[in-house]
């Protein structure tokens, strides 16, 4: 991965110190911003999103234990690397244990340093190929999906290309994600090509610094995912270039190293798609699609999730809430959830953030539903965030997302089901300051 993506924040009382390192780590293309004190740090780490920190254990005006058990309860996936004296050795060691990633002796050497960073991110990567989706994806209970996920591994295991029809937030990219897990290229890139009409500038054809680039989007990101998978949203509108290029993806492709599985999504009826497709691509597709079901009328399933949501919600707000009032469960398994499992999701992160003590309570059912008889005067908040990959409604999206998750940028990036870095991204790329 590129340097120039990577953003770091180096804290030390010792201007020269600081300097110094900003002026190395720049030169290897590092975004760098410095702190000379705790209080300074804790402030910038709240501003901008930061990959890693290099702190000194010695603040004057905070440990950097303290510092270093902040910023893991802030954002466990900042990599933090503490810097000590000769002396401080043994507490360079206790640092470790409370999260650091590394530690590194002053004076510092330049080479040992990049060797260090660089390590640190090659962990971290590992860690996350392996642990990627495993966390997103639980399956549901019951007949349909039991059968539902017996294809999936199928699907998985042989290398198939498959569509998946769904209503909005159903759980088709997930899906996606859970077959790449369950396949064989786990090692080779899982890449997203949105087709929505106002997708981000990921899918606008690219230009290389010495020529251009005339390979269509589609085209583009299928090389990206070269050996891995390719997921394709929207499938339905693709134009008619984009479906030839597709068809062309899905038939002519050898089953050697380089095979590249491709999973196309789509929310509308097969009629609508049949009537947009052309009939080669259509009718290669529509066999043995998957379709996932909607919440509606799944009381068992319904409840299943908001206990599993719950337990989520816990773990990433550091809350101990054990159970959810039968009142709630109720009017939760009554409800007809048009944004199926986002907004399901999202209805128990908000009340967990509303509940104070171990229950969810009856009363908080107000708060989440609002007026019943005007369903569709809901808050904002509990909308489905489907939207989140078209440009218009991305920023207030991540900014709904953010203020939903009281500013915790793991669970906000869970509710959007983007990882963490692209969140940080998009936070930068649209200027949001998430103030918690
Ligand atoms: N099996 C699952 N286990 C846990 N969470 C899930 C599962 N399926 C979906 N979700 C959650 O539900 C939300 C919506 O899922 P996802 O984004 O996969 O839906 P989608 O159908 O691809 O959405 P869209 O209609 O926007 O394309 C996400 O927050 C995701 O994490």
């Amino acid at each position: 991965m590129d340097n120039i993506n990577r953003n770091i924040l180096v804290i030390d009382d010792n201007l020269t110190v600081c300097l110094m390192l900003k002026s190395w780590l720049v030169k290897k293309d590092f975004g760098v911003e410095t702190a000379s004190s705790v209080k300074e740090a804790k402030q910038k780490v709240k501003e901008q999103p930061f990959d890693l920190i290099l702190c000194d254990i010695r603040m004057p005006d905070a440990d950097g234990f303290d510092f270093l058990s902040w910023v893991k309860k802030y954002d466990s996936d900042i990599l933090v690397i503490m810097m000590t004296g000769y002396a401080d050795i043994e507490s360079a060691v206790e640092s470790m244990k409370s999260g650091a990633v590394d530690y590194i002796s002053k004076p510092i050497e330049p080479e040992q340093l990049f060797k260090k960073i660089d390590e640190a991110f090659t962990l971290q990567e590992r860690v996350l190929r392996q642990t990627r989706f495993s966390d997103n994806f639980i399956k549901f209970p019951g007949e349909e999906y039991s059968k539902l996920y017996k294809e999936l591994e199928h699907t998985a295991e042989n290398n198939l290309h498959r569509l998946i029809i769904g209503d909005p937030a159903t759980g088709k990219l997930s899906v996606a994600k859970y077959i790449y897990e369950k396949g064989t290229h786990l090692s080779e890139p899982f890449v997203i090509f949105d087709n929505d009409k106002s997708a981000d500038s990921a899918n606008s054809y690219r230009t290389s610094s010495n020529g251009s680039d005339d390979r269509s989007p589609l085209m583009q990101k299928f090389q990206e995912a070269k050996g891995g998978l390719l997921y394709i949203r929207q499938t339905a509108y693709l134009d008619i270039n984009q479906q030839n290029e597709l068809l062309g993806i899905l038939t002519r492709q050898k089953k050697d190293d380089d095979f590249t599985q491709v999973i196309m999504s789509t929310e509308i009826s097969k009629d609508e798609l049949q009537r947009r497709l052309i009939p080669k691509l259509y009718n290669l597709i529509i066999q043995d699609c998957i379709i996932l079901p909607t919440l509606k009328g799944k009381k068992e399933v319904i409840s299943f999730l908001a206990n599993h949501f719950l337990q989520f919600a816990n773990t990433t707000l550091d809350k101990k809430i054990e159970a959810i009032d039968p009142a709630v469960l109720v009017r939760l398994t009554g409800y007809a959830w048009p944004g199926n499992i986002q907004e399901l999701k999202n209805c128990i992160i908000k009340a967990a953030l509303l509940t104070e003590d171990e229950i969810i309570p009856a009363s908080i059912v107000p708060e989440l539903f609002g007026d019943k008889t005007k369903n569709e005067d809901r808050t904002l908040l509990l909308n489905p965030i489907q939207g989140l990959r078209k440009e218009y409604y991305e920023k207030e999206k991540i900014i709904e997302a953010l203020e939903l998750a009281k500013g915790n940028k793991t669970m906000a990036a869970s509710i959007l089901n983007i990882d963490r870095k692209t969140l940080y991204n998009k936070i930068k790329l649209y200027n949001v300051f998430p103030n918690n």
